[in-house]
């Protein structure tokens, strides 16, 4: 069985909250509401695009409209990264863990069809073993399942595994599955979100982590 580091995508590899926040703005403005900061969008983050438009409609006080969260689906700035790019060293860090022997997979839950499309876009596509995205199963994170599934597809098992997150999510689906996981500090999600788990402060803290982890 292959070792496998499972990373969470917004605001773990990508700092894609710049392209999120300008698309809320636009589906909201299309309606005449009131824009949102980007840390108000920042913090809204983590629990797929259906909780996000929840949130944001909630917010401006209007009930939820599955128009507003296909519009954002679709949105293009957000599938083909026009602000999203990978946090600084994350690059060399996925071709450090490449090089010590472990497979890479992502286990998101924004829908896999933009996630992928991001990827893609972005030069990164080919370097996952599996992409599990929000829709990609009947469950997505905190529950284990996601991060299980996706592990699987990877060609991994959770004895051999680490998960790296940036919110109370990532976390929980780790705990859930018995694989321990690395909390990034540059994410979305505040540190108290960290729960015990090991805070990572930089990506290039994250090989050694790993390899602490999983000796
Ligand atoms: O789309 C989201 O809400 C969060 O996505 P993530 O699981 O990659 O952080
Ligand atoms: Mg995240």
């Amino acid at each position: 069985m292959k070792k496998v580091v499972v990373f969470d995508l917004d605001g773990t590899l990508l700092d894609s909250a710049p392209d999120i926040h300008a698309a809320v703005n636009r589906v909201i403005g299309r309606r005449g509401l009131a824009p949102y900061s980007l840390d108000e969008v920042k913090a809204m983050i983590g629990d797929g695009v259906k909780v996000l438009t929840e949130r944001f409609l909630a917010g401006r006080g209007q009930a939820y409209d599955q128009a507003c969260h296909d519009e954002l689906v679709a949105d293009e700035d957000i599938r083909s990264a026009r602000l999203t790019a990978p946090f600084e060293g994350i690059a060399e860090v996925l071709s450090a863990l490449e090089a010590e022997g472990w497979r890479l997979a992502v286990c998101t839950n924004k829908p896999e069809g933009p996630a992928r499309e991001l990827l893609a876009s972005l030069g990164l596509g080919g370097r996952f073993a599996a992409i599990g995205g929000g829709d990609s199963f009947p469950v997505r994170k905190p529950h284990p399942d996601h991060l299980r599934a996706t592990l699987a597809a990877a060609g991994g098992v959770p004895e051999t595994a680490v998960m790296v997150g940036d919110h109370r999510n990532d976390v929980m689906a780790a705990a859930g599955a018995g694989i321990p996981c690395i909390f990034v500090a540059w994410g979305y999600g505040p540190a108290a979100m960290a729960d015990g788990a090991p805070i990572a402060a930089r990506p290039a803290d994250l090989p050694g982590l790993v390899a602490t982890l999983r000796p």
